[in-house]
């Protein structure tokens, strides 16, 4: 495998923050990531978002038959595509030159990828719809809000839509000296393993739209914040919802809604609270 800090110094530059750059520079770290994909994860076609020097790049080369990896940075997307010239002339690489919430992100059967962090949440969003396995690193806090249950200070909107499409697991912390340069707060890796929510929603759309609302006013009743919200979740008949959904859910303040519980209020807004 190739050595982190030879990948930088060939690579002639320094992760710039301002880029969210930040590399990975523990070698055993790295060794890792590919092995916290499920056991029976689809290996065929890996997609890595934010490609940096390629160490990571060149541990999925290890494991997958195939590698897309998207850089925005022009100069380490040329750079992939010079020191990896030997994976891209057999097929097994494609370097996209790119940035991630921009392009058209190629099929993949699971995504491995050390994410840039100022566009970790938007990025996530993207890549949970398509029901395939992810191992993603993420600033530890935003991990922790990811896995967070019903009750919990960190119990939030990014619980109860990341929950949605699959299993949410913290596998490991990663210190801020595995990076080079360091970043400013501890990182944390999740799998994520697709699954079908255990409860029925109207459409995606719907439920996403009432947890957006009423999570903006989570120090209020539910009653309260499904009244103040209408603009958000697209109710138009609150009062009737708030009476089909009945005291006890009302009377909650949403950090204390189950998932379960949302999708409930979906429906009946479905049914009796929209036109
Ligand atoms: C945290 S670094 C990870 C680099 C490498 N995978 C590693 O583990 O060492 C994130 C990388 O994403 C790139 N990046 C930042 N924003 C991006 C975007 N919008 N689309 C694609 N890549 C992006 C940065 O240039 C940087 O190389």
């Amino acid at each position: 495998m190739r050595d982190p800090d030879a990948l930088i110094a060939r690579a002639g530059v320094r992760g710039d923050p301002e880029r969210d750059q930040h590399f990975l520079v523990d070698d055993r770290v790295l060794d890792r990531l590919p092995g916290h994909l499920p056991d029976r994860a689809d290996r065929t076609h890996v997609l890595e978002i934010g490609g940096g020097t390629g160490a990571l790049t060149d541990r999925l080369l290890g494991t997958a038959d195939r590698v897309t990896v998207v850089e925005r940075d022009q100069t380490l997307a040329a750079f992939l595509t010079e020191e990896f010239a030997d994976a891209i002339e057999a097929g097994r690489l494609e370097v996209i030159g790119g940035d991630a919430l921009e392009i058209d992100l190629p099929a993949f059967t699971a995504s491995v990828s050390n994410l840039p962090y100022g566009i970790s949440s938007e990025i996530a969003f993207r890549l949970l719809p398509a029901g395939r396995p992810l191992v993603l690193t993420f600033q530890r806090e935003f991990a922790e809000r990811m896995v967070a249950e019903p009750g919990s200070d960190e119990y939030g909107r990014l619980s109860v839509t990341a929950g949605h499409y699959a299993d949410i697991e913290i596998v490991e912390t990663v210190p801020r000296e595995a990076f080079s340069p360091p970043p400013a707060v501890e990182s944390a890796v999740v799998r994520a393993t697709p699954k079908e929510p255990e409860y029925a929603v109207p459409d995606d759309e719907t439920f996403m739209a009432i947890v957006r609302a009423v999570f903006t006013q989570r120090r209020k009743t539910m009653r309260n914040a499904i009244r103040n919200t209408t603009h958000i979740s697209g109710i138009d008949d609150p009062e009737a919802v708030i009476e089909a959904a009945g005291e006890e859910l009302a009377r909650k303040r949403a950090g204390n809604v189950s998932p379960e519980s949302f999708a409930r209020l979906a429906r009946i807004a479905a049914e009796v609270g929209t036109e």
